[in-house]
């Protein structure tokens, strides 16, 4: 076989659960937990992200496993049903015979639909994180990473933010809620039952994309935050940016915020894991942000440099509920984890500009039958066929749906035309990254999912 999957990484016999795994950030943990040679068993109730109807996946975890060449197991799981969630973790734990962490990213998050439907929050983020634990805990698992945010420090009084300054004092939204009193949940959990492990992860402001730009942040209709709304002004989507507020306290009038590389991020998830993994009980929380604040004027400029386009933009009145400048101290997480942001605001701009030029519509493309990958009976082989390999080389028994017989020459054939187009594409990120075009005759196939290329 001229491309082996190795199976011999212990990581592999670590099976990690990923919640919200479809969505922008749980994609993202999800390639990285698998190029870390983790296995992956993602759930998501698929609310909140577009999947090809012939697919029973998200496109973004289908790209996610052509990337990392490797297989997770997908659920289509609904937090709020306990009795189908329990029914899913019984064929998890038959099937994997464990489950050593959890990574908490399922959740509602739109600031503004918070206060218009406080009630939906209130259920899907404390209800589903309640059916969440328990039943994690009947199965056996009593570790979580849970994906916080700096929501919780409200109008801070003192920067740097850090972490033992005072949560959940003045937030404005039901959505900064639920996250603080989820915090609050934890906590109390930890202090209970002293055989939990439990990690919550403050995220400042989480912007940019995978380096490939084949994932990256999806919103659904006009966006709520700057970054994805500057990437759809200079994409020519949307005609202008307004600008909320150029009066507050900070260096320009506009608001400053610490904003954080989705790379970097979950590059903090891993260490996390790492940490939880080695027997910690209790509960503890960081911060993840790079400490610098931008304001919105520095990161209009950053975008314009990465993107080349033009951004016209209005200061208009402030948007209520918003706060002058958040920036952290994130040395806990350097001291304790041993980690640390290493992207600026320009790798930022400049991956978010990749992502959003060779998908302008997101995760929404346009069938192209020339491509493999844009086959949904090829790709759902190949697939099938990565798992059936994985299971057997791991020693694991096989789920029902994969006791048939393994066609060795058809899998290697899909492995390795899955592995070429890893390999061109990889080799085109480094051109792209030297400034140079795709090699000649390797466009299409460098960029397989695009509909509309810049
Ligand atoms: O069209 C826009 C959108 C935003 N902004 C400004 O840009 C900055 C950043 O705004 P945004 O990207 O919406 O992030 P935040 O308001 O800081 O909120 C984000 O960061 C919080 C954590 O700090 C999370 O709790 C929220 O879920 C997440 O949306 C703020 O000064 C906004 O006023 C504009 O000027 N115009």
């Amino acid at each position: 076989m001229s491309g082996k999957i190795d199976m011999a990484d212990p990581k592999s016999g670590t099976i990690v659960l990923v919640t919200g795994a479809g969505g922008y950030i749980g994609s993202h943990a999800c390639l990285a937990l698998l190029e870390a040679g983790y296995t992956v068993v993602a759930l998501d109730n698929m609310v909140n992200c577009w999947k090809d109807e012939r697919l029973s996946q998200p496109e973004s975890l289908i790209r996610v496993q052509i990337l990392a060449g490797r297989q997770l197991r997908f659920y289509q799981a609904e937090l709020l049903c306990k009795t189908s969630l329990e029914q899913i973790f019984k064929e998890i734990i038959q099937e994997f015979g464990k489950i050593d962490v959890c990574m908490h990213f399922a959740a509602l998050k739109a600031v503004g639909e918070s206060c218009s439907k406080p009630l939906q929050y209130y259920k899907n983020n404390i209800s589903g994180t309640i059916n969440l634990i328990e039943t994690l805990a009947k199965f056996g698992c009593k570790s979580l990473i849970y994906s916080s945010s700096a929501t919780v420090y409200g109008d801070p009084a003192t920067l740097p933010i850090r972490e033992n300054d005072p949560t959940g004092i003045n937030l404005t939204n039901p959505y900064g809620k639920t996250k603080y009193m989820t915090e609050e949940i934890l906590k109390d959990l930890s202090n209970a039952e002293p055989d939990w492990g439990v990690v919550s992860l403050r995220y400042f402001n989480p912007v940019g994309a995978h380096s490939s730009g084949l994932i990256g942040e999806d919103p659904n209709g006009i966006p709520n935050n700057l970054v994805p709304f500057v990437a759809q002004v200079a994409a020519g989507k949307l005609p202008s940016l307004k600008v909320f507020g150029g009066d507050y306290p900070t260096k320009d009038g506009t608001g400053v915020r610490d904003y954080i590389h989705i790379t970097d991020l979950i590059d903090g998830h891993v260490k996390a894991l790492e940490f939880i993994l080695k027997e910690f009980k209790g509960f503890k929380t960081y911060n993840l942000g790079t400490g610098k604040g931008y304001s919105v004027l520095e990161v209009i400029r950053a975008f314009k440099a990465a993107s080349r386009r033009e951004i016209p933009y209005e200061i208009v009145g402030r948007r209520p509920g918003d706060i002058a400048a958040s920036y952290c101290d994130a040395s806990l997480a350097q001291q304790e984890l041993g980690w640390v942001a290493t992207r600026d605001i320009d790798d930022m701009c400049r991956d978010v500009w990749n992502w959003q030029s060779r998908n302008i519509n997101g995760f929404k493309k346009e069938t192209d039958p020339n491509c493999l990958l844009h086959s949904p009976k090829k790709l759902e082989l190949l697939l099938s066929n990565l798992t059936k390999l994985e299971h057997q080389k791991a020693g694991r028994k096989l789920h029902l749906e994969t006791i048939d017989a393994i066609d060795e020459a058809k899998l290697l054939q899909d492995y390795e035309a899955l592995q070429k187009l890893q390999k061109v594409l990889k080799e085109n990120e480094v051109r792209r990254l030297e400034g140079k075009q795709p090699a000649s005759g390797q466009e299409n196939v460098s960029l397989p999912f695009c509909c509309c290329r810049q």
